[in-house]
């Protein structure tokens, strides 16, 4: 959400940034309303104000004044109170109005309406020579019985998947490995839900605009997070935050809940995309400054990258459009990781700056140096994604007669070198 007298002073920024994210906004409409609910707000002031000197004066007023003043009271009470019950609808449509509007994308973000505008940033890591064709990572489940991807169907329907064997062993393994890689980095680990409260997805800025993306349980009143960073944003909503010391900073692991609903037909088979699959996720709130955002958001970004590169996957860094990263990113850039039975790249992380425009929403403020209170900056990105990750793990690793060689960095976890 974007700060009211910012919006009033940058007019033509905002209805540039709505334009280059594809969203629609009545920014006149917004403006009138607000200055409206002012307005009302004002007058309901004034009201009460003459009707709390009338009362002041009441007792000593001459007796053949008092009917007249207790009209005057009662009239003025009466026009506050139906001023009162108008503005409550009025600041409900401007709240939803204002929660609809685009966070300002930096000036290096490739312009553009979709993901065909995103811009490759870099290469990392040699693709590989394999001699033969590399088997996708259905058939090397299939040939290993690492996952039943066919029962499955008749349990839980499509896009779901269970994993079996080694497999299973090394997803779970892999969780722990990320959560403690980013731990050592000064992450604190945290487990949160996945069964969450709808103000929580407001907060995180997923609502009001994506409810179809969203498993809702109506008898409880909860939706399902498709990602820690939806009970992340919240966990201190409408705190004063102590950030003398540094940022707020969380790996946090949860269950992830999808239902795809935009991505009919695309990744139907195996594991690249499901409806429940398992997250660590980096997680930072920090003092507003663009600069200090801008040095985690490389932080972030470098922590996914040594993951890959310890997983010895290769990957590309994107630069996200502003078609492509969505409502409240100010920076986004995907890492996309190489999958030899495509022959190309498949986004496996997400790392987004998002400055104060989260913040606002979830009311996470601090005290900075000169004491006063301000709202913060909000930074995520992945760390680690199971099962998505599977799929460039095992495909990279393949052997021609269907083994999956380790990465050196898991061998001592999964006590070997072959899957
Ligand atoms: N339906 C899905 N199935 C499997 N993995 C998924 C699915 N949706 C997302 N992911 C994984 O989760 C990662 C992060 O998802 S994201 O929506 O791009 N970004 C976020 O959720 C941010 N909170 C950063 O993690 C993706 O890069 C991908 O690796």
């Amino acid at each position: 959400m974007l700060d009211l007298a910012f919006l009033r002073q940058n007019r033509d920024l905002v209805a540039r940034a709505a334009s280059q994210k594809n969203v629609a906004v009545d920014l006149d409409a917004i403006l009138a309303l607000e200055a409206e609910v002012r307005a009302n707000k004002t007058d309901i002031d004034r009201l009460r104000a003459e009707r709390n000197a009338i009362s002041a004066g009441f007792k000593t007023a001459a007796p053949e004044e008092k009917a007249e003043l207790g009209r005057r009271a009662k009239e003025a009470g009466a026009k506050a109170s139906e001023l009162e019950a108008g503005i409550a609808d009025k600041e409900a449509e401007l709240r939803d109005a204002l929660l609809r509007l685009p966070n300002i994308p930096w000036e290096g973000a490739p312009v553009g309406p979709d993901e065909n505008s995103n811009v490759v940033m870099r290469t990392e890591g040699k693709l590989p020579d394999f001699g033969f064709t590399p088997r996708d990572h259905v058939e090397l489940c299939e040939m290993n019985d690492w996952a039943d991807l066919g029962r499955i169907v008749q349990v839980s329907g499509s896009r779901q998947y269970c994993l079996k064997g080694r497999l299973a062993l090394l997803e779970a393994n892999l969780m722990a490995w990320a959560l403690g890689k980013i731990a050592a980095a000064g992450f604190t680990p945290i487990t949160v839900p996945a069964l969450v409260r709808e103000e929580a997805f407001v907060r995180q800025g997923q609502f009001p605009g994506h409810k179809e993306e969203t498993y809702q349980l109506p008898n409880d009143d909860l939706w399902l997070a498709g990602t820690a960073e939806v009970a992340l944003t919240s966990l201190h909503s409408g705190e004063i935050l102590d950030l003398s010391k540094g940022p707020v900073l969380y790996a946090g692991y949860s269950p992830c809940f999808r239902r795809e609903a935009g991505s009919a037909g695309r990744d139907v088979r195996g594991l690249l995309r499901v409806h429940q699959f398992a997250k660590v996720e980096q997680f930072v709130i920090c003092e507003a400054d663009e600069a200090v955002s801008a040095d985690w958001h490389a932080k972030l970004l470098g922590l996914a990258e040594a993951l890959l590169a310890d997983l010895e996957i290769p990957y590309q860094v994107i630069e996200t459009s502003t078609g492509d990263m969505g409502l409240g990113k100010f920076r986004m850039n995907d890492i996309e990781s190489w999958v030899p039975s495509l022959g190309k790249y498949r986004e496996t992380h997400s790392c987004s700056t998002l400055h104060d425009w989260q913040a606002r929403r979830a009311n996470l403020r601090y005290r900075d140096a000169e004491g006063k209170v301000r709202v913060a900056h909000t930074l995520n990105n992945t760390a680690l994604a199971s099962p998505r990750i599977l799929v460039p793990l095992l495909e990279n690793h393949q052997t021609e007669d269907g083994r999956v060689r380790l990465p050196k960095a898991l061998q001592g976890l999964m006590g070997g070198e072959w899957l």
